[in-house]
């Protein structure tokens, strides 16, 4: 049943930027059609939609990425065109898009004034450049330090922050944030939105566009849906639930499942580390996952989880201690490795690890075990590649027009299901995943962790590294906390929230420190 729009927000005064009837093909694909939007001075404006509904490809169009097939463009009530993004960049559109734009060479403070040095005379003036970014820096809890290190060394977290500092030190007008908590932690969570709150209140209108629904409500103002291309309507958060949002965004009633998959721990030890180290970036790390379990690694950003996976995929070195996989003694130097010796991953940088942009997508799903589709010695069987293309794409809800369709016109979140959709193929016996949900919406999540019960339920032993901890709550038969590159605590289903995040930033409740000194910990 469709549900009934909420009432749509009211404006008064001059908006900070307006667009009328917007659209955008891409070949024989309506990316966007007649789309209206209108931002106001100061509000923090929330962007939502499934997967491939069109946000991405508005937001290009606001920031000179992409050149809209018509439509109308108006700043603080003057007619305008973006026709670069340099251009937008002039106009005070700063865009922070999800892999840093930065240059890794080049320190912190180099990047901030890149192009815009502050001078005195003919020279740079480094302390007044070093003062302004210290004072950056600070309102996103980033040490001083930070000002001379070389950005390729920070996370990506700390890079998605350096490029907040950069858009705040470039003065923009309109501050577009493409999922920016997608790759951070609660506590950097925190830090962002301290961030955004001030500037907005300088006057800033910034536009988040996010997967997590929940967030908006502590963050942002007022929500314009997108559903097939179009926009739905803008609305007032405070007259907004998340459940009535994904009823929006869906276009119908949107219901999540709880998993109802009893924890088999009893299964054979599929994988398991033995005090395993890598260097400086984790230490002393043991544990197994057996068949018929789904083990998840959780813990704050820099806690050693993404390290610690990427290992068992051979992405990551190892300098001490050894892993076991189905048995036998397991020391991959490579992804290829890894999956020769019996592992199927997601690994976290899909772009750079997990794609084939080239090609199409029933290639991508089918890449990764062409085994099962040869069936004459090397000839392909194309007929039986297709069927099972094409139930993954029922199963994962990807859009798209064919199968036939490259990678590369697919939106965010539908690419990184194609390549979920991959390890589900050959059902395996042991399958990787880091943050398996990153930047899909909201019913895909709900039928990828359905996905993840399945395979489970079939007896795969399931790794799972994420920093969503919503997500860990939900599929986690075990949760092991990782903390300062070890092993903190370990919780089974059901334990609370607060718990969990208790342990992540280093504490344990009373209750957890009683039962740990009784060895009953759960
Ligand atoms: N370069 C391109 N070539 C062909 N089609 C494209 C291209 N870019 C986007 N599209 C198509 O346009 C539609 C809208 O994509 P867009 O990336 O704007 O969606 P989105 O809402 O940002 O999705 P996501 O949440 O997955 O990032 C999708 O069907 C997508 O496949």
């Amino acid at each position: 049943m469709a549900a009934a729009l909420p009432p749509q927000r009211t404006v008064e005064g001059t908006p900070r930027l307006s667009l009328t009837g917007v659209s955008k093909r891409y070949g024989g694909v309506r990316a966007i059609r007649s789309a209206d939007f209108t931002l106001m001075p100061g509000e923090v404006h929330a962007v939502v939609g499934e997967n491939g509904a069109g946000k991405s490809t508005m937001i290009k169009i606001i920031a000179g990425a992409e050149y809209a097939d018509t439509g109308t463009f108006e700043m603080d009530g003057e007619p305008v065109q973006v026709r670069s993004a340099a251009e937008a960049l002039n106009m005070g559109i700063a865009t922070v898009y999800q892999e840093a734009q930065l240059f890794g060479q080049l320190t912190v403070g180099e990047n901030i004034f890149l192009g815009r040095e502050k001078t005195q005379g003919a020279r740079i003036d480094w302390a007044a450049q070093k003062k302004e970014v210290v004072d950056l820096l600070a309102a996103f809890g980033l040490p001083e330090s930070f000002v001379t290190r070389k950005v390729e060394e920070l996370s990506a977290a700390e890079q998605q922050q350096v490029s907040i500092a950069k858009a705040l030190a470039e003065e923009a007008k309109i501050l577009i944030l493409d999922e920016p908590s997608a790759i951070l932690t609660d506590a950097e969570i925190d830090n962002l939105f301290t961030a955004v709150r001030r500037l907005a209140a300088e006057g800033v209108s910034i536009i988040y566009i996010t997967h997590r629904l929940d967030e908006l409500f502590e963050i942002c103002d007022v929500v314009t849906v997108m559903r097939d291309g179009e926009t739905l309507g803008t609305f007032d958060i405070e007259h907004l639930s998340v459940g009535a949002l994904a009823d929006l965004m869906v276009g119908g009633e949107f219901a999540g499942s709880a998993s109802t998959r009893d924890a088999d721990s009893t299964g054979e030890v599929k994988l398991a580390l033995h005090h395993l180290g890598s260097g400086r970036r984790f230490h002393d790390v043991s544990f197994e996952v057996r068949g018929g379990e789904v083990v998840v690694l959780y813990g704050l950003v820099g806690s050693g989880v993404a390290e610690i996976a990427g290992a068992t995929y051979g992405m990551q070195s190892v300098t001490s201690g050894s892993m076991e996989l189905l048995g036998r003694r397991f020391r991959p130097r490579s992804a290829s490795e890894a999956q020769r010796a019996g592992l199927a991953m997601l690994p976290a940088n899909r772009k750079k690890e997990g794609m084939f942009s080239f090609q199409p997508i029933n290639f991508n799903i089918s890449v990764g075990s062409l085994h099962l589709f040869r069936s004459l010695g090397v000839m392909m069987n194309r007929a039986k590649e297709r069927t099972t293309a094409d139930n993954l794409i029922k199963a994962l809800s990807i859009k798209t027009p064919s199968q036939e369709q490259k990678i590369s016109a697919l939106s965010g979140g539908n690419a990184q299901k194609v390549v979920l959709a991959r390890q589900l193929v050959n059902r395996p016996e042991v399958l990787v995943l880091a943050e398996p949900s990153q930047g899909v919406d909201i019913g895909a999540k709900d039928e990828i962790h359905k996905l993840i019960d399945e395979v489970c339920d079939e007896g795969t032993a399931v790794l799972v590294a994420t920093s969503d901890l919503m997500e860990a709550l939900r599929i986690a038969d075990r949760l092991i906390v990782i903390r300062n590159g070890t092993t903190f605590t370990e919780f089974s289903r059901g334990v609370s929230q607060a718990r969990v995040l208790a342990a992540a930033s280093g504490e344990l409740s009373a209750e957890d420190q009683a039962e740990l000194a009784e060895g009953t910990h759960s």
